[in-house]
């Protein structure tokens, strides 16, 4: 499988094809580690009550569209057998890792690598494995046998993580001002897992693991591991996101800014890659369902003056996305109403 960056071997510079133009290359790599960006400590046991605890992450979610959690309540053994069986994944023989290859959008399993591979004019340095997961019970049989354990191990995580996830919503429902439940509904019914690899890089100054970029979805977990990479823009500069052991990324996609009316963001990120290790990340997207019809809450509307966007099905805002994968403002531009 010649596509895939994690199975060439001895690679010992950065093919052509994967060289980004001046003006797209990452720049100064190692830019500060951000300590401003938020870690919220769910776990309520030492003073952090659910009022702060709304504060914070309504807050992190207004300045950053960033924060982290620690004392989330998904168990460090199920973080951690997630991540190994991963890392697993990508380290089997690429005999097996092929058999899933698949470029078809629409298959529920399959691995992949860049962003649109045959068609984009430079490639991004990753390799990547998803498949929907919710319901478990609905999708497991597509999952990956090998690892033997992986369809136990992201089944427990799926789980786990939707819990986190659907959790998380309703804080962030509640800070709003929404009614209980506002969130947990087609809004979210949609479930992907996403593991990516990025293999170490000769020359990590020339490519990216993923350029800039926001999620479309409503709302992200990512297990970053203990290798850093994911940078955040913020007022006209890249910050790093440090690793923490267990604890979550979480951002918000574009479909919170929107439902939302603009109180809160989706930040714009991006990976970069390094010479020494490979990363690997694993991703739960939260997302409504296709016929799902999104717009500015109406008690934001009717409190905080005009609609920002006009309603629409999440099915016509997915066409416009995977076109613009790196430009964000246009995602949106089709949904803005004139103010
Ligand atoms: O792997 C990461 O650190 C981030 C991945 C990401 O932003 C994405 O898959 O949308
Ligand atoms: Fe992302």
């Amino acid at each position: 499988m010649e596509k895939l960056i994690s199975k060439r071997f001895n690679i010992q510079s950065v093919p052509e094809s994967y060289v980004l133009p001046q003006e797209l290359r990452p720049g100064k790599l190692v830019v500060p580690l951000c300590k401003t960006i938020p870690v919220v400590d769910l776990g309520g046991g030492d003073g952090h009550d659910q009022t702060e605890i709304i504060q914070q992450i309504l807050k992190a979610s207004q300045e950053f569209g960033f924060f982290q959690v620690i004392n989330h309540g998904v168990s460090v053994k199920t973080i951690g057998d997630m991540l190994s069986v991963a890392k697993e994944f990508f380290e089997m023989p690429v005999e097996d890792i092929a058999t899933l290859y698949s470029d078809n959008l629409k298959q529920i399993c399959r691995v992949c690598t860049s962003i649109d591979y045959d068609k984009e004019e430079v490639h991004y340095w990753k390799d990547s494995l998803r498949h929907l997961c919710h319901p478990v019970e609905e999708y497991m049989h597509l999952w990956p046998q090998k690892p033997t354990r992986y369809r136990e191990v992201a089944g427990t995580y799926s789980v786990e993580v939707r819990k986190l996830g659907l959790r998380l919503l309703g804080l962030l429902g509640e800070g709003l001002g929404l009614e209980p439940g506002y969130f947990g509904n087609e809004l979210s019914k949609g479930e992907l897992l996403l593991i990516n690899n990025y293999p170490p890089c000769p020359d990590p100054s020339l490519t990216l693991g993923l350029p800039k970029h926001s999620d479309p979805n409503l709302i992200t977990l990512l297990l970053q591991g203990d290798v850093y990479g994911l940078q955040v823009f913020k007022d006209g500069q890249w910050i790093g996101i440090e690793p923490l052991p267990n604890a979550f990324v979480v951002n918000l996609g574009h479909q919170l800014q929107i439902i939302s009316n603009g109180m809160l963001r989706s930040a714009e990120h991006r990976v970069v890659t390094n010479s020494s290790v490979a990363r690997t990340t694993v991703a739960t997207f939260i997302y409504p369902s296709d016929e799902c019809i999104i717009e500015p809450a109406q008690p934001l509307v009717k409190a905080h003056g005009p609609p920002l966007y006009r309603a629409f099905q999440y099915k016509e805002f997915k066409i416009n996305y995977s076109a613009k994968f790196s430009e964000p403002e246009a995602q949106l531009a089709p949904f803005k109403l004139q103010s």
